[in-house]
């Protein structure tokens, strides 16, 4: 594995995130993190986080890597994985061909793709930018959240890879109708409608820490005509049902990603409500403390959805072996969270890059060993366990 991430400065000492600074990062010196004695080169994707945790303030640390309640949910995302087992298969006469595949008719150059996730110039001064351009070299697609720091056209204008526009319907449907124009005006090639934050999970790290977006970090999205903040938690809607889904449709006319669906019932109400994918999700263990993980209700809504529409998995995904596994359970593709931010915290765009080249590698690796030469073949494979 050869997967580096150089460093580069945070936002602490980057100051007001523009996204227009991110390309002065080639000349940037080794890992920030690492020192003379201790030279830091992660080998896996989970010993990321605690390099990030040594160069991103703490309490924004805190904020990307908690979760919600006792944080049960967020480690059960993770030991869901655990509990299945690969069948090893080496007499195929099958070589590893490729891991490339496609998303609502968009080409992927692998099978994970950008997770929505907001604030990012917390992690890194180069903020939506940054990973809009890692994700583009890495031949991947982006998704930018309502809540980016930077504004939506500004993220979309970072990098020419493919990208969609994540939502949370706000209690003003005329401020809900203008972000969706202006999301299609920007190029976006889907909206995903995020419907599992109708309020905000009891984040005791934040809580601890009385953790708010930093001055730098403010959303732009939320600016209003005169440059102040629009109230941003309190707005979201926490009323959400197949009306919803219609709205983001007719207001947004583009295909309509519904996130954060953990039950055959929500999957069913969102196909008949017109969704073009279901993204399966427990948002990253951030909300309902104690619901199983999202690998584990994969299964469920996978025989409800029954091959209608494509199916995204996110939450707990860090290893080749982990994508190999929900591919294998039902899912057409997976999205990273976490450990994007932490490879743009430690190595700007170049580190995001880094995160999704080193998960391939890691894929592939399995895939020869379970006799799968495409994603295809993924999708065939059963598991134990
Ligand atoms: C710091 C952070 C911010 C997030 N912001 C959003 C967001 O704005 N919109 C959204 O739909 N999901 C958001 N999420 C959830 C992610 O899209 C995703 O569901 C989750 O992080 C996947 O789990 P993982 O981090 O274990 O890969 C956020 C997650 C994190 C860690
Ligand atoms: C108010 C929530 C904003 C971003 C988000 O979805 C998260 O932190 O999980």
């Amino acid at each position: 594995m050869t997967a580096t991430f150089p460093a580069r400065p945070g936002w602490a000492q980057g100051g007001a995130a523009t996204g227009a600074n991110y390309t002065a990062d080639a000349s940037a010196p080794p890992w920030r993190s690492g020192s003379a004695e201790r030279p830091l080169q992660p080998v896996n994707l989970l010993e990321l986080e605690e390099a990030a945790a040594r160069v991103i303030p703490a309490a924004g640390f805190d904020y990307i890597a908690g979760g919600a309640g006792d944080e049960w949910t967020l480690r059960e995302n993770r030991a869901a994985f655990e509990r299945r087992q690969i069948v090893q298969r080496v007499l195929t006469g099958k070589v590893v061909a490729d891991t490339a595949t496609e998303i609502l008719g968009t080409p992927i150059a692998l099978p994970t793709i950008v997770a929505p996730m907001g604030g990012q110039a917390i992690a890194h001064v180069s903020a939506e930018a940054g990973t809009a351009r890692g994700a583009a070299a890495a031949g991947t697609l982006h998704t930018v959240s309502t809540v980016a720091t930077l504004s939506l056209e500004d993220a979309a204008r970072a990098a020419d890879g493919p990208k969609w526009f994540q939502i949370y319907l706000t209690r003003d449907d005329g401020f809900n109708a203008e972000l969706l124009q202006r999301a299609r005006a920007a190029g976006y090639g889907a909206i995903v409608l995020t419907v599992d934050v109708p309020i905000v999970g009891n984040r005791e790290r934040d809580r601890r820490n009385g953790f708010v977006y930093p001055p730098a970090a403010a959303p732009r999205n939320f600016l209003d005509a005169a440059g102040r903040l629009r109230p941003i938690e309190r707005a979201f809607q926490p009323r959400l049902d197949a009306d919803s889904i219609a709205f983001v449709r007719r207001h947004g006319g583009l295909p309509v990603v519904v996130k954060g669906i953990a039950t055959a019932e929500d999957a069913l109400l969102a196909l008949d409500a017109g969704a073009a994918a279901i993204q399966v999700s427990n948002h990253g263990g951030r909300q309902l403390d104690g619901a199983p993980a999202a690998f584990t209700v994969l299964p469920e809504v996978a025989a409800a959805v029954q091959g209608r529409v494509p199916l995204i998995l996110d939450g707990g995904i860090r290893r080749g072996a982990d994508v190999f596994k929900a591919l294998a359970s039902g899912a057409d593709v997976v999205a990273l969270g976490r450990p994007v931010l932490y490879g743009l915290a430690l190595g700007g765009w170049q580190g995001v890059q880094s995160v999704f080249q080193h998960l391939e590698d890691e894929l592939r690796t399995v895939m020869q060993l379970a006799g799968a030469a495409t994603v295809a073949d993924i999708r065939r494979t059963r598991l134990y366990g």
